[in-house]
């Protein structure tokens, strides 16, 4: 078992299932999400964005690759198996990709194949699942891994770099072959191994890339931007896909549009600026897109069919290793009460095999007759036995082929001990045991009705035409008639809140809404009043101030992850209404702001609460505590993302201005209609200078642009406060502002009383108290909220609208609506 995502608790990761890659990256967090790795870069010294830390994506003509191709002429059958390091494909291995074929099964034995440069792979193995380095480099790095130390000791497995990139190996970290698990290499082990050569290895490696052993398909000058997917739907593709599950899109091709929408589905976006973005395959982006619908021939042979290039071996083996895990457990709510299921008996047995799960199931004493019985592997004669019952496997295998919502990263959640011990199967294995009908609803929408528990709600959105990307989102969640569990993600301003309500009113059971402070309960409030025909009476807040429950059976509760999470006493009516929360099955559990909720919390919110659909939202899917891959588990995966270009091009959001004003003190600026600024002040010689570094990272990656002005007073172009320029305006004010800050103590900062004791931004302290002036790291954005504060939802609204109570919201929309 993985288990090593953080906190205690039981895990179940799907790993443990098959040994899978997906599980093995997943699990660890080792997946190593573009978004860690773009920290690790960051965090590297040398690492300065934009400059020499660009990627360098070396185009060959055509005349090159033949050159290529002849200086290493390529011998059929020859080496070919146990010298590839990667293996490229013609069109009609392409077909059989589409098709599902697996990965290196060569139909008609030639293969126009260039031998690769360097590397080696796939000893004896078509399949190519081992990839092996070559000797001396071997040896070397065995040596090396002796001593060396993993990336966070999380890559267990060294394979062959794709002689292209020679970077870290994504698609066979995932390759199964237990032998590789001896040459075990950290990054460390990999540096300086080129000898000199154009390439550097180890956590800098990154900078350097050279993708010039891509092989081009045959037709790729029809490829090129303009030439239009049209005649046999091939041409013009807009991606080159490298084999480290890279993936560049060109923003100018005709079909941009359909590349994006499939690329946001199968990929991590890594960087979107304007003309060339970059994605990244992870197994979190993969298991994504599977969830949605997506199946691994599907995505092999769309991704085959955009790309310019040949579609690298590795990839098409990533995909699959990626995919082929998907499904196969289950975990089913029910009465209040998790049910692992799954139609493979052999699924079943290495999960009870895990000494964790075992721990936390609740598993009969002696397994009953009937049925398949799958003995624990690890368990003894006499010891516990978890019995499948025939019916209810049957019965799995049908409800399979719908596909349940709620899946193996809903099975994350349970972190809560007591909740994982009825989890783990115990309850639903006892009850096959005694011969009962297991209980089972695999397809909670299309079952609610036949639900005994059901307590459906009635009301309908019916003031809001969505808009395009929020009906795509809202058709990521929903399809097939079922709802899944995810994360959406939409710029500030673009309307999460219609996508959010919306997801509640089609989930017609009960929604619990969980907030980051108690100013956004009352917004929720207003939205859900605003956007559906809910009853004033079915939607309730539970706040510090405000302690509210819904009239009838069921309803909308809002509340915030703080009155969730808080264990002191309660008054009489806050336990009152927390036992309701969580005594329920609620339908939807809408998650705002996933990206600020420190991890911790989320775990423990999502132990006590039970729901059979979570939702998140968001802006932004980064996080200053790294764990953003552990919202994966925790929610599930991202079902949509929006491009915050496309969106400002489509008039859906405000064009965005950011400035960062480099001052040893002052103050930000107002912004202009239609225009929502950014300012950040960032003093000179603090701990904010860093901070910034990485914040203007983050607005390349988005595709802005930001200008720095480094001299506030010339820029403000005037004297002092009076003349429009300046507070602060001599060096001295500006000095003794900076001592002041820097003498503030926790001490002084707790004498300071909160106005909202729901805000999570409050979090760990003793007294619920808010900062006014808080120490350097949390002025400069990295006490763990997001960068951008405000933004307005420009065009496509519904002018006029009334406002709506509470603080920030009530700002932003006071702006847009003048
Ligand atoms: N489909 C729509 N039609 C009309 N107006 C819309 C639509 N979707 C959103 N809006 C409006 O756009 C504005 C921004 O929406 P909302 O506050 O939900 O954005 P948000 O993504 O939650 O922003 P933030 O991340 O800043 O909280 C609101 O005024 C909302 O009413």
């Amino acid at each position: 078992m993985s288990g090593q995502g953080a906190g205690g608790g039981m895990k179940i990761r799907l790993k443990v299932v098959a040994g899978s890659g997906a599980g093995q990256a997943a699990g660890s967090g080792g997946g190593e999400g573009s978004r860690r790795r773009r920290r690790q870069e960051e965090d590297d010294e040398d690492y300065h964005p934009g400059a020499e830390g660009d990627p360098d994506v070396v185009i060959i003509s055509d005349e090159e690759a033949e050159e290529g191709e002849e200086d290493e002429a390529y011998v059929a059958g020859e080496d070919d198996e146990e010298d590839d390091d990667f293996e490229v494909y013609d069109s009609e291995e392409k077909e059989e990709a589409a098709a599902g074929g697996a990965p290196g099964s060569k139909a008609g034995g030639s293969r126009p194949a260039r031998k690769p440069t360097r590397g080696r792979g796939a000893p004896g193995s078509k399949a190519g699942q081992r990839v092996v380095l070559d000797a001396p480099a071997r040896g070397a790095r065995k040596a090396r891994a002796a001593g060396g130390r993993g990336r966070g000791g999380q890559r267990k497995k060294a394979a062959a770099a794709p002689a292209a990139s020679r970077r870290r190996p994504r698609p066979a970290e995932l390759a199964e072959d237990a032998d590789l698990e001896e040459e075990f290499v950290s990054d460390e082990d990999y540096e300086g191994e080129e000898g000199g050569g154009t390439y550097r290895l180890g956590a800098a490696d990154e900078e350097y890339r050279d993708f010039t052993s891509l092989r081009l398909k045959p037709d790729h000058f029809n490829r090129r931007a303009g030439a239009g997917l049209g005649g046999g739907g091939d041409r013009g593709g807009p991606l080159w896909v490298c084999p480290d599950c890279r993936v560049f899109l060109e923003t100018f091709s005709p079909v941009y549009k359909q590349a994006y929408d499939f690329l946001i589905a199968i990929a991590e976006p890594v960087s979107r600026p304007e003309f060339i973005h970059e994605y990244q395959l992870t197994p979190h982006s993969l298991y994504a897109a599977v969830s949605i619908g997506l199946e691994m021939g599907t995505i092999v042979g769309v991704l085959g069919r955009l790309s310019k290039n040949v579609l690298p071996r590795e990839i098409r083996e990533f995909i699959q290793g990626c995919t082929q895990n998907y499904g196969k457990v289950k975990l089913v709510l029910q009465h209040n009460r998790f049910f692992v299921e799954s139609p493979h008996p052999e699924v079943l047995r290495a999960l009870l095999a895990d000494p964790v799960i075992r721990d936390a199931a609740k598993l009969p004493s002696k397994a009953a007759a009937g049925g398949a019985a799958v003995a624990a592997g690890a368990a003894g004669a006499g010891e516990a036995e978890f019995r499948v019952g025939a019916a209810r496997r049957d019965r799995a295998v049908a409800d399979l082929a719908q596909m349940e919502e709620i899946d193996l990263a809903a099975a994350e959640d349970a972190e809560d001990e007591e909740a994982q011990r009825q989890a783990a199967g115990g309850q639903g294995a006892q009850a096959a045991a005694a011969g009962e009908q297991a209980p089972h609803r695999p397809s909670y929408l299309l079952d609610a009705v036949e639900d005994p528990d059901r307590e459906l709600h009635s009301f309908e959105v019916e003031a809001a035409k969505h808009r395009p990307y929020q009906e795509k989102s809202l058709s990521k969640m929903f399809g097939n008639g079922r709802a899944r569990s995810g994360i959406i993600v939409l710029p500030c301003g673009a309307g999460k809140s219609l996508v959010g309500v919306s997801a509640a009113a089609r989930i017609k059971k009960g929604c619990l809404c969980l907030c980051t402070n108690g100013v956004s309960v009352d917004q929720w409030k207003y939205q859900f009043e605003m956007w559906t025909n809910v009853p004033k009476d079915q939607v309730c807040r539970f706040t510090s101030q405000t302690r509210e429950w819904f009239e009838g059976p069921t309803g909308v509760c809002i509340t915030t992850y703080t009155m969730v999470a808080f264990t002191g006493r309660r008054s009489t009516e806050g336990e009152r209404i927390m036992s309701q929360i969580m005594s329920r099955e609620w339908g939807l559990l809408l998650l705002d702001e996933v990206h600020v909720v420190p991890a911790a919390m989320f775990r423990k919110v999502l132990g006590i609460v039970k729901a059979h659909c979570k939702l998140g939202l968001t802006a932004t899917l980064v996080r200053e505590d790294s764990l953003i891959g552990d919202l994966n588990f925790l929610i599930g995966p991202k079902l949509y993302e929006a491009n915050w270009l496309d969106l400002t091009r489509g008039g859906h959001i405000a064009s965005v201005q950011c400035a960062e004003k480099k001052a040893r003190a002052g103050r930000a600026g107002a912004g202009e209609e239609f225009d929502a600024f950014f300012y950040t002040l960032v003093t000179l010689d603090t701990q904010e200078v860093y901070f910034s570094a990485k914040r203007q990272q983050f607005l390349i990656d988005q595709g802005y642009s930001y200008k720095v002005i480094p001299h506030l007073l010339e820029a403000a172009g005037a004297e002092g406060p009076d003349g429009g320029g300046l507070l602060l305006s001599s060096h001295e004010e500006q000095l003794d502002v900076l001592a002041a800050i820097l003498a503030v103590t926790d001490a002084d900062l707790a004498e300071e009383e909160t106005d909202d004791k729901d805000d999570i931004a409050n979090l760990g302290k003793k007294s619920a108290t808010r900062r006014v002036v808080g120490d350097m790291a949390a002025l400069s954005g990295a006490a763990g909220m997001r960068y951008m504060e405000y933004s307005t939802g420009a065009g496509g609204g519904q002018g006029g609208r009334a406002r709506p109570p509470g603080g920030g919201k009530l700002a932003k929309m006071a702006k847009k609506y003048g």
